[in-house]
């Protein structure tokens, strides 16, 4: 009678996403310093999550499930196609990927909250398109008089995206907002961390469709009236 135990094989499963101390640390200290930081997240966040966030957008994009964006909120908000002209969706953290990609988020925002006391309470995230063409025009992120809105986050989702297809974020000095002082290209898996009420930035326009998740950390516990 044969009774060697044969281990059950499981298919290879993506690793959750790896959040660190030490790479928490990384990002408080490059915030505190310049406001803004840029790094390249794919070892963090897997192939396997970025392919099927990238799935989702484009899934999304083809079906015109995409709204305009606008500029405002509520009575306010206003689609002014001379600033902005990116399509969104926003994430409900209902799907493998998204629930995945909500947890990253979750640790980010704990992590940060240790390291700079920023009382950041929730997290809001939604998928962007910019067709060829689109932009965003400098802006901060946070909405006057209503400083919720204290971190934003962006991760890109195009995979071979060259210089000259345009679309790159450009930062603007936090002390001068004339002067640029960082330039991000949308490549896969690359994250922008800036203080959102700091850091003047702009999409610049696209010469193909781009592909990025805004995540805004807020401070208030109540959802405002979108
Ligand atoms: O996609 C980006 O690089 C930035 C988008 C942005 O600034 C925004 O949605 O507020
Ligand atoms: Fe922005």
């Amino acid at each position: 009678m044969n009774n060697q135990i044969v281990l059950p094989v499981f298919p290879d499963r993506q690793p959750e996403p790896v959040v660190s101390d030490l790479w928490l640390d990384e990002l408080a200290d490059g915030l505190t310093e310049h406001g803004w930081l840029s790094q390249d997240v794919s070892a963090r966040l897997g192939s396997d999550l970025l392919a099927g966030l990238r799935n989702e957008v484009r899934i999304l994009d083809r079906t015109e499930a995409l709204r305009k964006a606008g500029v405002g909120r509520g009575a306010d908000l206003l689609q002014d196609r001379s600033i902005r002209r990116d399509r969104i969706a926003w994430l409900q953290g209902v799907t493998p990927v998204q629930a995945e990609l909500f947890g990253f988020f979750e640790s980010v925002r704990l992590g940060l909250n240790q390291r700079l006391f920023l009382g950041l309470k929730r997290f809001e995230a939604h998928y962007a398109t910019y067709h060829e063409g689109d932009f965003y025009r400098r802006h901060v992120d946070s909405f006057q008089g209503r400083a919720s809105r204290v971190l934003s986050l962006v991760l890109y989702l195009n995979q071979g995206w060259d210089d000259a297809d345009g679309g790159a974020l450009q930062v603007y000095n936090r002390e001068n907002e004339n002067e640029v002082c960082g330039t991000v290209h949308p490549l896969e898996g690359r994250m922008a961390l800036f203080m959102s009420e700091e850091i003047p930035h702009e999409v610049l326009p696209a010469n193909r469709t781009r592909y990025s998740i805004a995540c805004w950390f807020r401070c208030d516990e109540v959802p405002l009236p979108l």
